[in-house]
């Protein structure tokens, strides 16, 4: 594509400079500018990316969008808001990638990871070619790559959903944070689907109020359903939780059809007669196209929801009811979800992914129901995040734990002791007794001893990094592995 062309992509936009140039790439990152690139400089939180257009330029850029000129010989597309140019122009460049497949999209605190795996699941075995974005990774065609974040910046984004169309890919089931829509990552992303999962307290540090949080996720089904028509192949649904009172919010805010689903209260496809045990998660669903009963391998109420969501949506693109309980009762689990770490001693030991107040609540119910002992909880709150769910977190582990060990999760830039005694506030608050509670700030230390003190029949939780590997104390990545850990300290139990 050419300057010029990409320049009147932008109606407001004014061109300084030579038009008839082609761009080989887009990039917003100097470092990593190539012979030939168009450079976007975002404004960010820690930097200016108009400080590093020389940089770009000295690698080889052929031209910059910026929000003022630039005393830089570069031909300069001038824009009010770049990163707006940024999301129109990727779509520009690699060719509305998301209307050449269809897309899904989930929002929401807690479960966007595990229901884009069960719906990946049920579409890849009704024979559809799909494509996955989230947390864990990024996958299609039978590769795996790995991700910084939940969801990728717009140029990137749309780089990517073009790979995916030129292999094949006939639809992508992607995960859309809160920050990502804050940010305007996904817009001009055409969501055939856009579903919610459920709103409760996280990320306060940057939406600032509960208030705040629901508007930035309602911009996602707000966005939804600009065009629609019966006749023709553009219906847009939005996929709302019945039981969460954000949702009426987000249906008051769309064009789109609303299907609903939930257990408690009335919806399109509702879930009943639900029973958890250690190794699984019956429950009967009733939906539009049928009834069935389902017999998940994942436990815990909240996966009964994660499944209701991805029944729904697969439903939407056609998948009979019968095939999709095959598809989801083949799924063993999500990488670091309620993960079982087996090294043959006599007692569970479960590796989560909670990290926000209710996803711990959650997490710590469904332990309780199969946990034949008592519960002992290990977990932290990451540095630099919502420093208010500490405490909460602190009293919700009391609540259902037998023993916590309080320790870090990611202290990043903060002094780890500080984030340990946020949580501590919340047990004292709380009465938790002194000898309920342990505060062990190196995480290693931590899973040892609440291993060390497992009798057969007790259940040890460690939650909050999932299927992270790492811990990042300062600036520094260290390997960190709950699994691994865990397996290395029961070993030395010598089982
Ligand atoms: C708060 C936030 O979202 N920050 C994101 C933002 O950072 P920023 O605004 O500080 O960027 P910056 O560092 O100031 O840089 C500004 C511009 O200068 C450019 N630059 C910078 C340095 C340089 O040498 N050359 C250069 O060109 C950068 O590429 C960028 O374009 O833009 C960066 C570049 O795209 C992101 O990496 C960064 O994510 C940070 C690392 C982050 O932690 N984000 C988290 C909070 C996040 O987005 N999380 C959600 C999941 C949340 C959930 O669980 O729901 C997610 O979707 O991942
Ligand atoms: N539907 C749900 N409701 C509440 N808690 C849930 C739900 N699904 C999962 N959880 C809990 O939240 C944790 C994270 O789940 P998951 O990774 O699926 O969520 P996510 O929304 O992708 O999180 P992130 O915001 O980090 O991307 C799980 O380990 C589990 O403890
Ligand atoms: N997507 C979440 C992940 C939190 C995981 C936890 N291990 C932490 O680092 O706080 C976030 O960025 O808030
Ligand atoms: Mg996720």
């Amino acid at each position: 594509m050419k300057i010029n062309e990409l320049s009147s992509c932008l109606a407001a936009s004014r061109l300084y400079g030579e038009g008839d140039i082609e761009i080989s790439d887009l990039q917003a990152d100097s470092r990593k500018v190539g012979p030939g690139d168009l450079f976007i400089c975002l404004p960010g939180h820690t930097v200016d990316g108009h400080d590093y257009a020389a940089q770009a330029a000295a690698k080889g850029a052929v031209a910059l969008v910026c929000e003022r000129k630039l005393e830089i010989d570069l031909p300069q597309i001038v824009v009010d808001d770049c990163r707006y140019a940024m999301s129109v122009l990727s779509n520009a460049f690699f060719g509305s990638p998301s209307s050449r497949m269809r897309m899904i999209g989930i929002t929401g605190t807690n479960g966007k990871t595990t229901t884009t795996y069960l719906i990946e699941r049920i579409m890849q075995d009704h024979g559809v070619k799909t494509g996955l974005i989230g947390t864990i990774q990024m996958r299609y065609d039978g590769q795996s790559y790995p991700m910084s974040g939940t969801t990728q910046e717009s140029l990137e984004l749309q780089r990517s959903l073009n790979q995916m169309a030129l292999k094949g890919v006939q639809c992508c089931v992607m995960e859309v944070s809160s920050h990502a829509l804050q940010q305007g990552r996904v817009k001009g992303t055409d969501y055939r689907t856009a579903i919610f999962t459920n709103l409760t307290q996280d990320h306060l540090d940057y939406h600032h109020t509960m208030e705040e949080y629901r508007a930035v996720k309602g911009l996602f089904f707000s966005r939804l359903g600009n065009v629609i028509s019966p006749w023709n192949e553009e219906r847009k649904y939005a996929v709302l939780n019945a039981d969460d009172e954000a949702s009426s919010y987000f249906a008051a805010q769309t064009a789109a059809e609303v299907i609903t689903y939930g257990i408690d209260h009335s919806a399109n496809v509702r879930a009943s007669q639900i029973s958890i045990t250690a190794k699984g998660t019956f429950f009967h669903v009733e939906t539009f196209k049928g009834e069935s009963d389902i017999s998940l391998r994942m436990v815990g109420k909240f996966n009964v929801y994660n499944a209701l969501a991805a029944i729904t949506a697969a439903l939407l693109e056609g998948v009979p009811l019968e095939e999709i309980k095959t598809s989801l009762e083949s799924v063993a689990g999500v990488d670091g979800r309620v993960e079982s770490v087996d090294a043959g001693q006599d007692f569970a030991v479960i590796v989560d992914y909670a990290h926000t107040p209710d996803g711990l609540e959650n997490v710590l119910r469904a332990v309780c129901e199969f946990a034949a002992g008592k519960v002992i909880t290990v977990f932290g709150c990451g540095g630099d995040r919502d420093t208010t769910k500490r405490p909460l977190m602190g009293k919700i582990a009391a609540k259902y734990s037998g023993h916590v060990m309080v320790t870090s999760d990611n202290p990043r830039t903060e002094d780890p002791l500080q984030i340990l005694s946020d949580i501590e506030a919340g047990l004292r608050e709380d009465g938790v007794p002194q000898e309920q509670y342990e505060m062990i700030p190196d995480r290693r230390e931590a899973i040892t001893k609440a291993i060390e003190m497992a009798s057969p029949g007790d259940v040890v939780l460690i939650a909050g990094k999932g299927h992270e590997t790492y811990q990042l104390i300062g600036g520094v990545v260290h390997d960190f592995d709950d699994r691994i850990v865990a397996k290395e300290v029961i070993r030395g139990r010598s089982y």
